[in-house]
Formats: C-alpha cells, structure tokens, sequence
C-alpha cells in the first residue's frame, strides 16, 4: 500500500508531501524531478524517507518544475534497493513512473513484454512492468512527439493489458505529467491545486491521500475516478479522459481500517469517521456476543495504538465504560504490520507498546483494535496486558475475520499466515491468549463506511476480498498458488529472513550481504537457491542497478562498493539518474 506523490508547477514540496505519507511504507523511498531541458533527476534507496532523503540534504533545491515521490511497501518482487521506485524508462520520450498496487497477471504482461514488445525487465517489480506496458504502448504512436490525447489512448490500450489493482503517476520527460486510476478505483488517489507561488497559473499536487494535498495547502481537491486519467501540461491545466469504463466504484475497505491517516477523506469518505462508526457498531457486537454478565465485568476500555484510538474511543462510549490508555507507544517505532519480515513485526511490537502496570492492575480489560491479521499484534499485546496484571481480557477488531489473501496492494499472499484462515473465534481467543474475541461483521463494517459516501450510500461498495474471498477483478484459475510460490510466508521466511537478518546482525558473510541486498535466498554453501522466476537479478555489490535507465558517472566502477555499514543502514546507493548534487 504505496504512497505516491507527483507535482507540477508548484516549488517541488514532492519530499515534505512524502513524510505526510510515510505510514504507507517504510521500506524504500525515491524522489525524481523533472527540469525543462528534459532531465530527471533521481534520488532513492531502500529506507525511510528521513534516511533515503538524509533529512532533506539530498534532495534540497530540487531541480525542475515537475516531480514524482513514493514510499515502498513491497507487494510484489523482493525489498530489493533495484526496485525503490520512481522507476524509469528511457524509451520513448523518458518516462518515470510511481505505483501504488499490485497487478495480478505480472506473468502474462512479463511474456508479453519479452516476447512481443523486446523490452528487457531487470527486476521482480509489477511496477517495473506497467511502466514497460505504458511505454510500449506509447511507442505504437510511432511519432517523435505526442500529445496528451496520445497518452490517453496509449492508457487506454494498456488498461486491456493489466490486471490488478493501481493508481500511478507518471512524468513524460520535458512535457507534463499523468495520473490514472483502475477501473475499480481500487487504489486511492486524489488532486488538488492551489494558487501558484510563483507568479500566474496553478500548482497542482496528486497524492495517495488527502492529508498530503491539505498540509501543503492545496484547497481544492477532486478524487481521480475509477478508470479515469489526467494530463497536466506544463503551464496548461488538467485534461481528463475516461481512458477505461469505470467498472465499479470500490475502494478497497482495508484503507478505512488501517492503511490510511485518519485525517484523510478517501473517494469522499472521511477515514477519522469511518473508524467512529466503527466503533459504535462494534459496541453492539460486543453486547450481543457478550452478554449482560460478561459486558458487567469490563473495567476499562483500551486501544491498541495508534490506529485503533479513533474506534476505542466510541467503543467505550457506547458501552458506557471508562476509555483508558494503558499502553504507551514509543513514537521513534512506526507501523509494525507493513514490516517485512515476521521476525522483525515480532519485536517491533514490543518495542513500539509498553504497558503502565497501575492501568491493568486487577482490571477486567477490553482491548481494542483495528484489525486482527496475522495475529502478531494480539498475542503479543493479550499476554502482555496479562503481565501487566490484568485479570480477564476480552480482545475486540473493528474488521472482520481475515480469511483470504490480499491481492491488489496488501502483502497478505497466503491465507495460512492469516489467524482467522481455519480458526473460528472460539480458537482465535485460545491462539491469542484472550477470554473471548469479538469480531465486526462484514455488513456493519461496510455500513460504517458506506453510510458517509457521496455517492448513493445504499449501492457504495468495497473491495473486501480479504474477507469474504469475492474479489472486484476477475482472478484466474491458479494465480492463488501462484502468489503463494512467489511471496507466501514460508518462501519470505527463507528470503527475506535469513539473508536480512545476517546483514542487521552483522553476521553474514560478503555473498550472503550481496544477496541479501537483493533479496535472494543462499544454501548453507553460499549457493543461490534460484528464484521462482528463475531470474538473476543485478548484482548491486558489483554495479549500479541498471533497472533506472543510465547509471550516475562513475558507478558503474565495480570497485565502488556499498560498505557493510550504508548495507545495514538501509540507505543503500545513490543511483541517480542525475546525481542531484551535479545539476547545473
Ligand atoms: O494481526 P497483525 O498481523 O499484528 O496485524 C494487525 C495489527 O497491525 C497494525 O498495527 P501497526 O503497528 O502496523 O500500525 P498502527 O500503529 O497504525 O496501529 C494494525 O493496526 C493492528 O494493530
Ligand atoms: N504496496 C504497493 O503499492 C506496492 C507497489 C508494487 N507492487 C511494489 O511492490 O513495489
Ligand atoms: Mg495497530
């Protein structure tokens, strides 16, 4: 679940808008500026936005009039510095793109890409292939310049190609820039512009969520719609196209849950007040499983911070019982849940929550939380709250049971690593350690929502396949076995695991931090077992990632190696395009 940013006109606020997104990924981030000769100018890296950007010092005057940002949770390839994104193509016109989602025929469209359109894809990114599906797509115009009715119908031709769930922004070197949306409107995104700073005329922003748009003092926002695009010429104003039919109108619920900032409004849905409702209908669940006799017995009421405060608040409201904050949560800690590794979402749920004795001390306690998934946050949290001296624990989720793989930007690839897969409630309270669990139903969850769409609230839906399995898009037969032999939890564990956790510990040896750095997984011998796919990816300890088009001078000297240190710390490499420090 991506962020994405793109701007144009305005003074380039693409790096203060990404921090205002930070909580939609902590793995990697990247920051490509476009100037009117034509160039792009590249700054990224596998980290947060603070360590990829060193605060700003990298990215301070950025060149241009026009820029792209992202914030990379991965849901597809490896966690690999090669696929931070922006990603770029040199071919046709200069092409950067940032994407948020996850397309579900990568296989055909990586086929397609190889054998009908020769173009080489150098990582596991699906983003990598949309971007080479765009581009092809452009290249059939067959012209030396285009215009924007051009890349309108270039979109329109690649939407029959792709399969998933995505909303992208694009800059055309030299010329302006893109938005679009799936036909569903699965993934988020929205435009504002604002008066501009500099003299006549607009800036203009696109951002995954509102809150970005609001703090950089955009006033006037539009949601791009399901299957709709828009060109933003330089100096010009925004051209829209329903570049596909809108199919359907579903944003996927899993944004009102937990993804997004509360502060966001998504597709006219204020998130703060859909997780209100949520907790005012998860009260009347909770009566009901409950009782009169067990509802008796709650002392407090306790959200699990951060996302679940908005909804603990109602729940204990509703029950009319006291709302407590018994766990104080260290603000250096960030999302533990779009973590990538089990291992790693374990401890940070220690780290991140630290029970105050004095609130759990003989207290029947109910907690409250936004979502239970794999179950890492509840277990740990229920037997924590029980050191803390809590007597009973009731353990309550404002979604539904988790069933079913996540497929359009959630990296839930295998029902097994869901707790609720085969378990009813009754063995989710066992697993987890807590008296009794109360789950949301489906309906109440979507009415929590769909009650404060502009659109008809009685015909708004959701894209809510994690619950129920029914996805919006057409899934093929085999693509679940498919996801779960690319990124299941058992092929991350290997992955991800073993060859990360060597290099954070300083334990591996020079192979095994090469290939952790990409994401491969090596035999005891230091052999690599090969990937699904069956494809090597760049060696990043040998040469510069080829995936962003030309290397900065001198990086692709195989003597500038990554220190064990800028491997551990994450930053990873400069690979600019342009090294932001060389502009002229
Ligand atoms: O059952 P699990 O697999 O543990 O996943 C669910 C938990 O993960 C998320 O918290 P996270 O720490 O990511 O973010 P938050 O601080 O926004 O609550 C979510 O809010 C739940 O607490
Ligand atoms: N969470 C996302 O939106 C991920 C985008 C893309 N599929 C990637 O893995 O980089
Ligand atoms: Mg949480």
């Amino acid at each position: 679940m991506c962020g994405i940013i793109a701007v144009i006109h305005a003074d380039l606020e693409v790096h203060e808008a990404l921090y205002l997104l930070q909580h939609r990924g902590q793995d990697a981030a990247g920051i490509v500026s476009g100037d009117s000769r034509g160039r792009f100018h590249q700054c990224k890296g596998n980290g947060m936005a603070s360590r990829v950007f060193q605060d700003g010092a990298r990215v301070a005057d950025l060149p241009g009039f026009m820029g792209l940002g992202h914030l990379r949770y991965p849901t597809a390839g490896s966690s690999a510095n090669s696929e931070a994104q922006p990603f770029y193509v040199n071919s046709p016109y200069g092409i950067a793109m940032s994407h948020n989602g996850n397309l579900i025929n990568a296989p055909a469209l990586r086929e397609h890409l190889d054998k009908e359109a020769h173009r080489h894809i150098n990582t596991e990114s699906d983003s990598e292939l949309m971007l080479n599906i765009f581009a092809n797509e452009l290249n059939v115009t067959g012209k030396a310049r285009i215009n924007a009715n051009d890349c309108f119908a270039a979109l329109e031709r690649m939407y029959k190609r792709c399969v998933g769930g995505w909303a992208c922004v694009a800059m055309l070197a030299g010329f302006g820039l893109i938005g679009f949306r799936d036909p569903y409107g699965i993934r988020p995104l929205v435009l504002g512009s604002k008066p501009s700073e500099c003299g006549t005329g607009k800036d203009y922003m696109m951002a995954s969520e509102s809150v970005a748009l609001v703090q950089c003092g955009y006033k006037t926002f539009q949601d791009i719609l399901p299957g709709q695009a828009v060109f933003i010429e330089k100096g010009e104003e925004p051209v829209f196209s329903q570049v596909h039919p809108l199919l359907k109108y579903t944003p996927d619920i899993f944004e009102y849950v937990y993804f997004a900032r509360p502060d966001s409004v998504i597709d006219g849905i204020d998130v703060d007040e859909s997780r209100r409702n949520m907790g005012f209908t998860l009260a009347e669940a909770i009566k009901a499983q409950l009782g009169p006799e067990k509802l008796a017995e709650i002392d407090v009421v306790m959200p699990i911070p951060e996302t679940s405060i908005t909804s603990a608040i109602c729940v204990a409201e509703a029950l009319d019982k006291p709302y407590v904050q018994g766990f104080v949560k260290n603000r250096y800690i960030f999302r533990t849940f779009i973590m990538p590794s089990q291992k790693l979402r374990q401890k940070g749920v220690r780290a991140k929550l630290n029970p105050m004795p004095k609130k759990f001390k003989d207290k029947n306690v109910l907690l409250v939380d936004d979502s239970i998934v794999r179950g890492t946050t509840s277990r740990e949290i229920v037997l924590m709250t029980r050191e803390a001296g809590a007597k009973k624990v009731y353990f309550a989720s404002c979604a539904p049971p988790i069933t079913n793989a996540h497929i359009y930007g959630i990296d839930l690839a295998s029902s097994s690593e869901l707790i609720a897969h085969h378990r009813d409630s009754t063995a989710i309270a066992k697993h987890i350690g807590a008296d009794d669990v109360v789950y949301q139903n489906l309906e109440d969850l979507i009415r929590a929502c769909a009650s404060l769409s502009p659109r008809n609230p009685a015909e708004q839906e959701f894209e809510v396949g994690v619950f129920c399995g029914k996805y919006v898009t057409p899934v093929d037969d085999g693509y679940f076995e498919h996801l779960e032999k690319v990124r299941g939890e058992s092929k991350k564990k290997k992955v991800v695991e073993k060859a990360r956790e060597a290099v954070m510990h300083g334990v591996a040896d020079q192979k095994q931090i090469r290939m952790a750095a990409k994401g491969v997984e090596v035999d005891q011998h230091g052999n690599v077992i090969p990937t699904a796919s069956g494809s090597p990816e760049w060696d990043p300890l040998n040469s510069t990632s080829l995936t962003n088009g030309t290397a900065k001078a001198g990086s692709l000297d195989s003597s500038r190696r990554p220190s064990l240190e800028e491997l551990r710390s994450g930053s990873g490499q400069d690979i600019s395009l342009h090294n932001l420090n060389d502009h002229p």
